[in-house]
């Protein structure tokens, strides 16, 4: 086993009377994206200080690549922080800089690069985040979602390894608070950063990360894929992401994966006492990254939402259409063959030829590449085994392609 990049062991932490940490113990691994969620005030922006170092432990271990952070002489320490970068949840940007200068300033800080290398890096990633257009304006001129693109653009300035965002969606609304994870997303696919990623946006969180870990009581109760903690027995757990989870997906008013889980056993149940059929139909926005890159997340967003809505005006009053990855949408169609799928999809696809369902139209040459797959549930088979075979081959159609 690679030992994980950073690990928190039974990591103890009060204030005063006030007992925040009760023994946490987490592992973050390089080039993930982790998500910390849990409840308000449980401590989950403590124990992002805790791995940024602006915190020390009154008791337990917090490991760089196995080495201990106490152990570490100053000028050690020193350069581990280098490596990290943090987005603050309210942005903290300096309303007395420009764009350009508030993206400078952690390289002028450093003192480690010329004033052309600065120049160079600065305008390099704000081409990358595409903010090229606003480097003289002052974030006062700024939108809440521009503000968070030039705090990610002077955290990402530096080249660091590891990237904390505390809260990083707070006040914004569903389109850009999803066009703020897919740009998370992108950009540490991009950048090969690790992300750390404290949340409340539940189940959005959750198409964007490798691992979440749950903080609860002081400790880490659970940490693990996304779908693990998601398919947690665990009642504390549940109750959590039930308390959490809104009756329908913000973005797109479709329903959530929890919902369609349930609709999913629901039908499973109906199959072994009726012998009915029932498929999954699975809708993937193929070019979304590159939607992302060429015109940005917020449209890329607004195109799923539109997609999504035009898809539920499409499918039958008894198909339950839920979101289930950041470009995914996932359809339970009951009493539904693999043949008649099969039909339902060529329909869908017919019926968006010339239909202006997205905005990739006022985009010259542009396109909106959607497939759709399809597969019967069969023999008590789970939802990701029948979402394989959608997904598969064989049972792929390039549906949908929208090109003007
Ligand atoms: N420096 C500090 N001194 C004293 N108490 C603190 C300090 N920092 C945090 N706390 C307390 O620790 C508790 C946990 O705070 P923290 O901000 O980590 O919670 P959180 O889980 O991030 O909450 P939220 O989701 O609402 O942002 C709070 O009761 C807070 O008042």
């Amino acid at each position: 086993m690679t030992t994980p990049l950073i690990e928190m062991k039974d990591v103890v932490k009060s204030f005063g009377r006030h007992h925040i940490l009760r023994g946490a113990s987490l592992t973050i691994e390089k080039g993930e994206v982790t998500t910390v969620i849990g409840k308000s005030g449980e401590g989950k922006s403590v124990l992002l200080k805790h791995i940024i170092g602006l915190m020390e432990p009154d008791s337990g271990q917090i490991l760089f690549e196995g080495k201990e952070f106490k152990t570490m002489k100053k000028a050690e320490r020193k350069q581990l922080r280098s490596r990290f970068s943090y987005v603050f949840q309210n942005t903290a940007l300096f309303d007395s800089m420009t764009v350009y200068e508030n993206v400078a300033l952690p390289l002028k800080e450093k003192g480690e690069l010329s004033k052309k290398e600065i120049t160079e890096r600065v305008t390099t990633r704000m081409d990358q985040l595409d903010l090229h257009e606003i480097g003289n304006k002052f974030p006062s001129q700024l939108s809440g979602g521009m503000k968070k693109r030039v705090a990610l653009a002077r955290a990402l300035v530096t080249n660091p390894e590891i990237v904390l965002f505390d809260e990083p969606t707070t006040g914004l609304d569903p389109i850009r608070k999803n066009a703020v994870h897919s740009m998370i997303s992108d950009y540490q696919k991009k950048f090969g950063f690790t992300a750390i990623v404290v949340s409340h946006e539940i189940p959005d969180v959750f198409f964007i990360s490798q691992k979440v870990a749950m903080l609860d009581e002081g400790q880490i109760l659970i940490q693990g894929a996304p779908q693990e903690i998601q398919q947690s027995k665990d009642p504390i757990v549940q109750g959590f992401l039930r308390g959490m989870e809104a009756n329908h997906d913000a973005l797109t008013g479709l329903g959530t994966p929890t919902q369609l889980e349930r609709r999913f056993e629901q039908e499973m149940e109906l199959q072994k006492q009726q012998e009915s059929n029932f498929s999954l139909m699975v809708f993937t926005v193929e070019n979304l990254e590159e939607i992302n890159e060429k015109v940005g997340h917020v449209a890329g967003q607004t195109m799923v939402k539109n997609f999504a809505a035009w898809l539920q005006q499409h499918l039958r009053a008894n198909d339950t259409c839920s979101r289930y990855g950041m470009a995914k949408i996932l359809a339970v169609l009951p009493n539904t063959t693999r043949k008649d799928a099969q039909k339902v999809c060529s329909k869908l696809a017919r019926a968006a030829r010339g239909e202006k369902i997205t905005d990739a139209e006022l985009y010259p040459g542009f396109c909106f590449s959607v497939s759709a797959g399809f597969a019967e549930a069969t023999d008590d088979s789970p939802i990701d085994t029948v979402l394989a075979a959608a997904e598969s081959r064989e049972n792929m159609l390039y549906a949908f392609r929208i090109t003007k």
